[in-house]
């Protein structure tokens, strides 16, 4: 973080960080997963930001679009280089989506880097499909960026229903090469980041074709355009897919094909070859192994999620500790608006659930490295269990983040809504992840097909995996007994979700059972099954929450236990208290422990107050990070909010040029 001096500090933030009473390095060493962890992180940021390259001196938001893309691509340069020469060193190979190079990336760019997409997607594809030769082949060359990738999965027709893609790849054996075609117009690629102007390769996966046999979808390499002049080659047609609502330094691209052939080799052959006859061999021992960068992208999004609802929360904390505003008490001065127990409301589960998804995330990261260790071995059985997983922890942590994100607008009144502020550029963000990497819905109903075959097994006393483990207690159906201790509540959790899944499994059969087809009986529970699936993942996260903040601060010292579990605790109260309807349904709470649980939850608003802004202190983002007026470490929100009015290009003249050239004529009646 930036410190300046002391001097320099707003009074009002330097007496909230007098006030706190817990050791905000220790809270840090949690977040990052470790002291060790954090020492890394601190050192990435000090090399990769120690240099004026990532700063601005006519802010990105002020620019036109072609010269903000310009500008991007030459802050993704630097930055690169960075990555290259020096990072990878202190990191290694395996932390490429790491939080230590993901938070300096922002440094230097407020929007989106062209290039995310090529460490993002391109490369983990690469070590993800790749046989080990091809991997010797294609990683150094994108990790010396001598090529940049993109990612071209989605076409202007399809995004979810992979299977329904129909850009082709045909084998011809004659060539050894596969000869790429976008039959219609809906098969033009769509979305890639980095596709329109920067990347001249791309992963492309197109409908497999030999022998005259289709055999589904596959990923395959494909230079687009030429090393040296970058123009596109013949039988390629790129372009920009137009301006979006965020992303707009993304250059997300169209790509279509017309007969273009590439090497047999360029098809990514870990999972599935064709032999030089065109002979198709499946290596793979799991259908779904094709789709495995998706499900590595889904995980690192959770705690993608949690980084920028961790910015928000520490932007508006910050504001509205040097905000002051009204007067309740005629006479006394204007309080911070932080101390009025709606802005705790808006704010306080914005940290907590920035928590809650930063330990569930590396919760899922180390279950993620541990499927892929069985994997390695031959071993696909955890699979499902890490898709349905991975599917509703991202679908639930990127809209969670994105309302909160919002929320966190709302709490900072007009100023939130200026760009200065970063709250509009972080919610444009976000907002895409809840679609991109698979829409929430869609996910929701992954899960929950992992659900309703779970909730089988539990009815027929099978074992469970780990996760649905807690269905073999609700298949008893009986209502749980509520309590507001931490287990209690959880139990609850557990408890609507197991009822909600059940209704769904019985509402299935009792379709099926009148004639209805599966297929039209599943479509007509989806509603339930979402509601089931988002229940289910909210029990886990308050599960996995709760358990990383006991295993966390089991060596802690006290005062940093304390302000975790209250932390943990506002989340499972808050979350309780927005599903009342949910609790009453399925467990035994009654009215009076509804009134109960609605004052402890004031009581830890107002517990968690004097130590807000340590709270989001101890996330430790760098002003550079934050880019934001608002939330600066020294809160000097009104001097910065005209700095930066000032430099707006409607401010370089006192008169523009649109005054003579149209209002000065309309008012003489000239026009
Ligand atoms: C830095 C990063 C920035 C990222 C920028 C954004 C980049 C992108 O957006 S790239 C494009 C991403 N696109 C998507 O995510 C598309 C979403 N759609 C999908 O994932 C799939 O097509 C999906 C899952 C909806 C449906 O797939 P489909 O092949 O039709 O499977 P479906 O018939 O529903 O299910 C078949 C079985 O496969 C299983 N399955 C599906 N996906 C997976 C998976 N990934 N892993 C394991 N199993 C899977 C299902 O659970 C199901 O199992 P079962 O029959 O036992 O219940
Ligand atoms: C900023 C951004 C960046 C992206 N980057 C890339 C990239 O680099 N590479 C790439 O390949 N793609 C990329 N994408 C595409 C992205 O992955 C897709 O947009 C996403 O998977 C959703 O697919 P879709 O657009 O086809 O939506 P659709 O599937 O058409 O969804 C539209 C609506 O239909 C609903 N729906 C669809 N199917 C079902 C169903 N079976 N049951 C119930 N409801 C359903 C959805 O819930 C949604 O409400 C990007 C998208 C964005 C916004």
């Amino acid at each position: 973080m930036t410190k300046g001096t002391q001097a320099d500090v707003n009074p009002d933030l330097k007496k909230e960080r007098l006030k706190c009473n817990f050791n905000i390095q220790e809270v840090t060493f949690i977040i990052d997963g470790g002291k060790d962890k954090t020492l890394q992180r601190k050192k990435i940021e000090d090399v990769a930001l120690n240099i004026a390259a990532s700063i601005d001196e006519v802010p990105e938001e002020c620019l036109n679009l072609k010269e903000r893309y310009d500008n991007a691509v030459r802050k993704s340069c630097v930055y690169s280089n960075i990555v290259k020469n020096e990072l990878l060193e202190i990191t290694g190979l395996e932390a490429l989506g790491s939080p230590g190079l993901r938070r300096t990336a922002d440094a230097f760019f407020k929007d989106v880097s062209p290039f995310m997409l090529h460490l993002g997607m391109f490369v983990p594809t690469i070590i993800g499909q790749c046989t080990p030769e091809q991997q010797a082949h294609w990683l150094p060359k994108a990790l010396e960026m001598q090529i940049i990738g993109a990612y071209a999965q989605t076409e202007l027709g399809h995004g979810t229903f992979i299977r329904g893609l129909e850009t082709t790849a045909t084998y011809d054996p004659a060539t050894e090469e596969f000869v790429l075609h976008s039959p219609t117009l809906t098969s033009t690629k769509w979305w890639a980041g980095g596709l329109g102007n920067t990347a001249n390769h791309c992963i492309v996966v197109a409908q497999l074709y030999t022998k005259g046999q289709c055999h589904g979808t596959h990923p395959f390499i494909v230079p687009i355009r030429d090393l040296d002049t970058h123009e596109p080659f013949p039988g390629v047609k790129v372009g920009d897919v137009g301006i979006r609502m965020g992303f707009n330094t993304a250059d997300n691209g169209f790509l279509r094909f017309n007969q273009y052939r590439i090497p047999r080799e360029n098809m990514m052959m870990k999972n599935a070859k064709v032999m030089k006859d065109g002979t198709y061999v499946k290596v793979a021992r799991h259908e779904k192994l094709t789709y495995g960068t998706m499900v590595f992208v889904r995980v690192t999004l959770v705690m993608e999620a949690a980084f920028n609802l961790a910015k928000a929360a520490t932007i508006a904390v910050r504001y509205s500790a040097v905000r002051r505003q009204s007067q309740p008490k005629p006479g006394e001065p204007e309080p911070q608006i932080l101390d009025y127990p709606t802005q705790q409301h808006k704010l306080f589960i914005c940290i907590a659930t920035a928590h809650a998804l930063q330990l569930t995330g590396l919760w899922l990261w180390r279950t993620f490295e541990a499927v892929l260790a069985d994997m390695r071995k031959g071993d696909t059985d955890s699979l499902p269990e890490l898709h349905a997983l991975s599917s509703c922890l991202k679908a639930v942590s990127t809209s969670d983040s994105a309302a909160l994100i919002e929320q966190c607008r709302f709490a900072c009144g007009g100023h939130g809504y200026m760009l200065s502020s970063n709250l509009p550029l972080l919610y444009s963000f976000v907002t895409a992840t809840r679609t991109y990497e698979g829409d929430y819905t869609v996910l929701l109903l992954q899960t929950a097909r992992f659900l309703v075959k779970a909730w089988e097994q539990a009815e027929s006393g099978k074992v469970l995996t780990p996760t649905v483990a807690y269905l073999a207690c609700a298949a008893a159906k009986e209502k749980v007994v509520w309590s507001d201790s931490v287990d209690g509540m959880i139990r609850s959790f557990q408890a609507v979700a197991a009822g909600k899944i059940a209704a769904c499994a019985e509402n299935i059969k009792r379709l099926t059972k009148t004639g209805t087809s599966l297929e039209d009986a599943w479509q007509l529970s989806t509603v339930r099954l979402v509601a089931a699936s988002e229940a289910h993942c909210r029990a886990m996260i308050c599960q996995a929450y709760w358990h990383e903040v006991t295993r966390l601060t089991a060596s802690c010292s006290a005062s940093v236990k304390i302000v975790m579990e209250q932390l943990a605790t506002l989340y499972l109260v808050y979350w309780a208290l927005e599903t009342t309807g949910d609790l009453l349904r399925y467990s035994t709470i009654c009215e009076s422990e509804l009134n109960k649980l609605q004052l402890k939850y004031e009581e830890l608003l107002a517990l968690i107050r004097p130590n807000a802004v340590g709270l989001v202190d101890a996330f430790d983002f760098r002003d550079e990070i934050l880019h934001s007026t608002l939330g600066a470490y020294d809160g000097r929100v009104y001097e910065r909010l005209m700095e930066e009015a000032l430099k707006s290009p409607l401010n370089e003249t006192s008169v523009q040029s649109s005054f003579h050239k149209y209002i000065r004529p309309l008012a003489k009646g000239k026009l």
